[in-house]
């Protein structure tokens, strides 16, 4: 599914990244696990394209991301994003939040999505109204109304409970059970146990 070939990067001086090979089938479930600075986040932010590696080349099903031609509409069919803040509007309830996502999605979807959540009763709550788990499944539900083929999270349960954050983990698993692939960042190495393969970063390399 994605293919990174030397990999590096620097913000300024420091190396970030550090010629790093890495290979993801389609369906992985993956944690990226290391120390604060490690290179998560970096990484993480080049496989999903957000951000540019100064070195290497990086592709996605054999087509190379220096060749996509609209960055955009690449990212709106295959890539979604959670974070460890939410970032939900807080004037539109959830319904309106995963709406403006995807305009174009049909209403049953986005309930059904929600269902799988375990939020089809809060659609009409604002994010201010819920608790900071139902906020980041909701966040969760955005990133899935586009279908996307690769999910990336990173640190997604740094704001959670351990239960909400378990049942966070829970969902990704079945997620790729169904063909969707993973990437996790995470500090959690207990959480990170859910994943089928977890790779360490350190030092800008990984382990
Ligand atoms: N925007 C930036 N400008 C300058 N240096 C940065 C920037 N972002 C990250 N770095 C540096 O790059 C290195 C890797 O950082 P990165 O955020 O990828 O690590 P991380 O493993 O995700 O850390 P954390 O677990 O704390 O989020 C660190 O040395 C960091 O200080």
């Amino acid at each position: 599914m994605i293919k990174a070939l030397n990999i590096s990067h620097n913000y300024d001086k420091d190396t970030a990244l550090d010629n790093v090979c890495l290979e993801i089938e389609k369906g992985d479930f993956i944690c990226l696990i290391g120390e604060s600075g490690s290179g998560k986040t970096t990484l993480l932010s080049i496989l999903s394209t957000l951000l540019k590696p100064k070195k290497g080349n990086l592709f996605f099903e054999d087509l190379e991301y220096k060749n996509i031609k609209n960055i955009d509409e690449f990212r709106q069919k295959n890539i979604g994003f959670i974070f460890q803040f939410h970032y939900l509007i807080n004037y539109l309830n959830l319904f309106e939040n995963v709406k403006l996502a995807n305009q174009k999605a049909q209403d049953k979807d986005i309930l059904k999505i929600f269902s799988l959540l375990d939020i089809e009763n809060l659609k009409d709550k604002f994010p201010t109204e819920i608790s900071g788990g139902q906020r980041q499944r909701a966040a969760i539900a955005r990133a899935l109304i586009n279908k996307p083929k690769v999910l990336f999270a990173d640190e997604p349960t740094g704001n959670l409970d351990s239960k909400n954050a378990k049942t966070v983990f829970e969902l990704f698993k079945k997620l790729s059970n169904e063909g969707m692939t993973i990437i996790v960042a995470t500090h959690n190495k207990e959480l990170a146990q859910t994943a089928n393969k977890i790779y360490e970063v350190k030092d800008g390399k990984i382990k």
